[in-house]
C-alpha cells in the first residue's frame, strides 16, 4: 500500500499539493484525474521520490520511501514521467534495457533480454528496436518509454499521462495493458489520466484532485458524475450509463 500523510509541496508560498491523508491500496488500477495544475504530477513524483516534499511522508508497505535504498525501491516501484528527457541517440532496445538496470546493473542476462523482448512486443515496437529515439514519432517514443517501465517489472507502477501522443488504437491497447498488469499480474497501477472515459472504463478507483487537494475518491461511478466533474473542471458534462458502462459526453 502507498500511504501519504500530511504531504505538502509548495512553490512561492502556495501549496500545490496539500494532502492530510491518502491511501492507495495494493492491487488494482487507480486513476488520478483533475484539471491542469491540480498537483497530480507533483504528487506522483513525490511518491516516486523524484521530488522531495516540503512536509509529510510517503510510505510504501509501511516503510518511509526516503529510507528505502535506491536499488531496492527501483525493484519495487517504477514511474513513467511526463517529461521523458533522454539522450536522443539511444536505441529503443537500449532504452527498454534501462528498465532492467535494477536487476542487471548493466550486464543483461538471458532473463533480462527475454523481458525486453516481451515488453517490446506488448507495445508493438519490435520492428523499431534498433531505431534511435529521435527517429521515432511522438507516439512510438511514448510506447518505448512505456516498454521501459514494463520491463522494470515492479509491483508498483506509476504512470503520468501514459496516453500522451497515442492514437486511439494504441491508447486502448495501453489501457488494456495497464488493466491486465493490475488484474492478471497483481500489480498496483496508479496512473494520471486526462481522458475521463478511459478512467471510468478501466480503473477500480479514481482519485480526483483540485488545487493540490483531494476532492473526490472512490469507484468510478461515485466520482464520474456531472456534479463532481462540474466542481473539478467548471463545465457541465453529461454522464450516462449504458449496460453498466459509464460514458462522459466530453463534447459538452
Ligand atoms: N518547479 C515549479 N515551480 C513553480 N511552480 C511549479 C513548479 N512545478 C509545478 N508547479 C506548479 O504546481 C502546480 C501543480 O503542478 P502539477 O504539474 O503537479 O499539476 P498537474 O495536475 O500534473 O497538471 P497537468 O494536468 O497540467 O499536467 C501548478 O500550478 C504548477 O504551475
Amino acid at each position: 500500500m502507498i500511504r501519504v500523510e500530511n504531504l505538502g509541496k509548495s512553490y512561492a508560498g502556495q501549496w500545490v499539493v496539500d494532502l492530510p491523508e491518502l491511501e492507495l491500496p495494493r492491487g488494482g488500477l487507480t486513476a488520478i484525474i483533475g484539471p491542469n495544475g491540480a498537483g497530480k504530477s507533483t504528487l506522483l513524483s513525490m511518491i516516486a521520490r523524484l521530488q522531495s516534499p516540503d512536509r509529510g511522508v510517503v510510505t510504501l508497505d509501511g516503510q518511509d520511501i526516503l529510507r528505502i535504498p535506491g536499488d531496492t525501491l527501483a525493484r519495487r516501484l517504477t514511474v513513467l514521467r511526463q517529461d521523458n528527457a533522454m539522450a536522443a541517440r539511444l536505441t529503443v532496445s537500449d532504452l527498454v534495457g534501462f528498465g532492467r538496470y535494477p536487476y542487471s546493473k548493466g550486464r543483461l542476462t538471458g532473463e533480462d533480454h527475454a523481458k525486453i523482448e516481451e515488453s517490446l512486443a506488448l507495445v508493438e515496437l519490435q520492428p523499431y528496436r534498433h531505431r534511435f529515439l529521435d527517429e521515432l514519432s511522438g507516439g512510438q517514443r511514448q510506447r518505448a518509454f512505456i516498454a521501459m517501465v514494463l520491463a522494470q517489472d515492479t509491483e508498483y507502477a506509476l504512470f503520468d499521462e501514459p496516453l500522451n501522443s497515442l492514437d486511439i488504437r494504441h491508447a486502448v491497447s495501453v489501457m488494456q495493458l495497464l488493466r491486465r498488469a493490475a488484474e492478471e499480474l497483481g500489480k498496483t497501477v496508479v496512473t494520471v489520466l486526462h481522458d475521463l472515459n478511459f478512467a471510468a472504463r478501466h480503473s477500480d478507483r479514481i482519485i480526483a484532485m483540485k488545487n493540490g487537494q483531494l476532492q473526490f475518491a472512490g469507484p468510478p461511478h461515485q466520482v464520474i458524475r456531472t456534479v463532481a466533474l462540474r466542481d473539478l473542471y467548471g463545465i457541465d458534462l453529461n454522464v450516462s450509463r449504458t449496460d453498466g458502462k459509464l460514458m462522459v459526453d466530453i463534447y459538452g
